[in-house]
């Protein structure tokens, strides 16, 4: 399909970088280790990691998918005066020196008295790639760690202990559950050693081995919540996705409540949000309560992202069915740090909204836009505001993220005046003045374009599309195109901008135009268009990718969402991806990157006109090639729930569709993107 559909895709904007004071520890042996000549320069005491805001995602400001950021490490190290350490630096005095920098800023000071385990020496040679550089670098890929789409929340201990393979691993440590499943091939002692603690508190078997491993920093962004114990409130507490009963007014917070979270405070010296519910009649109006004066002396000394406040309101409608008929349920909360207000809107787990976020008269205003509805978040601040605005999407959680920077520097006590507006129909799609920001050659004839809208970001919705405008000889020139999500290509994420892979064709109405734009042209957009549900995708655990040439762009958001979805976890995603030649392949290496990382992903090339040294498939859609990429077996069975996306050329994708249910698929499994 020329100039076909491209999809957003939902990773974590990784432009809202906050600084973290990185914790220390010991690295493995410099002498065998190339890659810690890296580490070593990286992990200092004085050194600064740094993290995208949020979380969320994707998605939640520590570029956790959450916006309850993490404490600075505390009790691990002050537990006890003495504590273990292998021998190794004690043996090796060239180690000392570049241990000493590092053993410099765990606290207390460290005595040295041989290995916990008894063995000097237990570390495990890590993979290439598996350094600590490399896992804080995947921290910051964007990649959502937490498994859950990155939303704190608690986690029963009957919860934790079914999270035991390790394909699925969390393990609890003072009271607070990781997800350590990418961890694994990082850990020093091996995968199998942190295996041991898998579905358990491994608090002790931790504390046995390595009590100065800062543990709670490296693995910030591997956090699910705090363990729940049988306390009846603890629930509330935590659990926005159940409004308050009672409505009407702030609750104040049971004196169960407050034990728990003075527990979880004193527990991990973390800064526990406490949530105060609100709800009301039609349009929320919520006025923010001051941090506790303890927050606040934290926060202030601190360069960390901290959250002081959370608050969740409900929306008038509390169904949560979110039928076309009936707007869904909404909710919010906000963090902050001294530099920036994040707020984070809930729509729902699978809603696939998309939003936009503008700054209008000293008020921020977030609109969002989920199955036919839209509603807008209207927030007065307490203080002045600023852009850059970033704005990013979760698509598991439905969870849609917005953050603003504050003029003045400083902890608000409020959050201001927020309103919710009642919800309307979206009757038609809205018009985007663009700029562009960054253009790309990514193959010899496709271009990706960062189109900035002029009025504040926008996110579309997970297999949506935009549709560019222009005027040529006084017709006006149309295409559809789906954006390509972040991390597809090679300038990052900090235009918060819609890039297009727009392919150009020589006698084509407007891809010689668009290809040929400069930074700083402008584009006229409108959308978003589409009818994907992702909601459809609900129970699949084998995904089917149909693509041919640009009809690849609205997989990848796909591809991604997927891979990175917890429940269920999907099993395998099977691309298919037609071409006519070897350079014609768009993000090649990005799939080759992604498939070596998680053996989940298979993918096909299928060439019409290869060279003689192309080793893949050859030919053209048909069914023989469906057929053996389809597991025959799991489409006739209920149990692995599948589904089939296609995208490219129109008869392409009718071909595809034809042979998909001549082979059995049932037409509710298959969407076809065709715009
Ligand atoms: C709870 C189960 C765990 C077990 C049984 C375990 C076991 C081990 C073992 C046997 C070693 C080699 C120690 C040595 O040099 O003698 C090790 C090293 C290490 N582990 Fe763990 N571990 C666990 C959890 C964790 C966690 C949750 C983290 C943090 C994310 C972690 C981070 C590390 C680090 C950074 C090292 C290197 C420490 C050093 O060089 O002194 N481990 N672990």
């Amino acid at each position: 399909m020329s100039d076909t559909l491209q999809d957003e895709e939902t990773s974590p904007t990784r432009s809202n970088s906050l600084k973290i004071s990185l914790p220390t520890v010991l690295c493995t042996d410099v002498t065998d280790n190339p890659e810690l000549t890296e580490t070593n320069s990286f992990v200092n005491s004085e050194s600064k990691l740094s993290l995208p805001s949020s979380f969320g995602t994707p998605t939640s400001p520590l570029r956790l998918s959450s916006p309850l950021s993490l404490p600075s490490s505390p009790t691990p190290f002050a537990k006890t005066p003495l504590q273990t350490r292998s021998n190794k630096s004690l043996d090796d005095p060239s180690q000392q020196s570049s241990e000493k920098t590092q053993l410099s800023s765990m606290n207390p000071p460290l005595i040295n008295s041989g290995s916990a385990t008894g063995n000097p020496r237990n570390k495990c040679a890590l993979q290439p790639g598996h350094s600590l550089m490399d896992w804080i670098r995947l921290g910051n890929s964007g990649k959502d760690l937490t498994g859950v789409g990155g939303r704190i929340r608690p986690v029963t201990p009957a919860e934790l202990a079914t999270h035991n393979t390790e394909k699925d691993a969390w393990l609890a440590i003072r009271g607070r559950v990781y997800n350590i499943t990418y961890y694994l091939p990082y850990h020093p002692g091996g995968s199998d050693e942190l295996m041991r603690g898998a579905g358990i508190d491994a608090t002790e078997l931790f504390d046995k081995v390595h009590p100065w491993v800062n543990y709670d920093s490296l693995l910030a962004k591997c956090l699910v919540g705090p363990l729940r114990f049988d306390r009846p409130d603890a629930d509330e507490l935590f659990d926005i996705s159940n409004p308050s009963p009672k409505s009407d007014r702030l609750r104040e917070p049971s004196k169960a409540q407050e034990l728990v979270r003075k527990s979880m405070e004193n527990l991990a010296n973390c800064i526990t949000p406490v949530r105060k519910k609100i709800t009301a009649k039609s349009e929320e109006n919520v006025k923010g309560s001051p941090p506790s004066k303890i927050m606040q002396s934290l926060i202030q000394s601190s360069d960390l992202p901290v959250s002081i406040s959370r608050r969740a309101a409900s929306s008038p409608l509390k169904s949560a069915d979110q039928s076309k008929d009936s707007p869904p349920s909404l909710r919010f909360d906000w963090i902050q740090t001294s530099t920036k207000l994040t707020i984070s809107v809930y729509t729902g787990l699978l809603s696939n909204p998309g939003g936009c976020a503008r700054i209008s008269e000293g008020a921020l205003f977030i609109d969002v836009a989920t199955n036919g509805w839209l509603r807008t978040l209207k927030l007065v601040p307490e203080e002045a505001i600023k852009e850059p605005l970033q704005i990013r999407v979760f698509s598991e959680s439905g969870k849609i993220e917005v953050t603003v920077l504050k003029i003045t520097h400083k902890v608000w006590k409020n959050i201001g005046e927020t309103i919710f507006s009642s919800a309307t129909h979206i009757s038609s799609p809205r018009t985007l003045e663009c700029r562009v920001v960054h253009v790309e050659r990514i193959s010899h004839d496709t271009t990706l374009l960062a189109l900035a809208p002029k009025s504040g970001p926008v996110v579309v919705p997970l297999g949506h599309h935009v549709r560019v405008h222009h005027k040529i000889n006084d017709k006006e020139c149309i295409r559809s195109y789906t954006p390509v999500g972040d991390s597809w290509d090679h300038f990052g994420s900090e235009y918060s901008a819609m890039k297009l892979a727009v392919k150009c064709y020589n006698t084509g109405a407007l891809s010689p135009y668009l290809t040929s734009l400069k930074i700083g042209d402008s584009v006229t957009l409108s959308g978003p268009y589409g009818n994907f549900q992702l909601q459809k995708l609900k129970r699949v655990k084998i995904l089917y990718l149909i693509a041919a040439g640009t009809g690849i762009t609205p997989m990848l958001g796909l591809l991604r969402f997927m891979l990175a979805r917890s429940n269920p976890r999907c099993e395998q995603v099977n691309l298919l991806f037609f071409n006519k030649t070897e350079e014609d392949i768009l993000f090649k290496n990005k799939f080759e990157d992604i498939a070596r990382q998680d053996d989940r992903l298979k993918i096909e090339h299928v060439l019409s006109n290869a060279s003689c040294s192309w080793k893949g498939q050859k030919g053209r859609i048909s069914s023989k090639v469906l057929s053996e990429i389809l597991d025959e077996k799991a489409i006739s069975t209920e149990d692995t729930p599948h589904f089939a996306c296609l995208c490219g050329p129109t008869e392409f994708t009718h071909t595809s569709l034809d042979l998909l249910k001549k082979l059995g698929m049932k037409e509710n499994d298959i969407h076809a993107f065709i715009g």
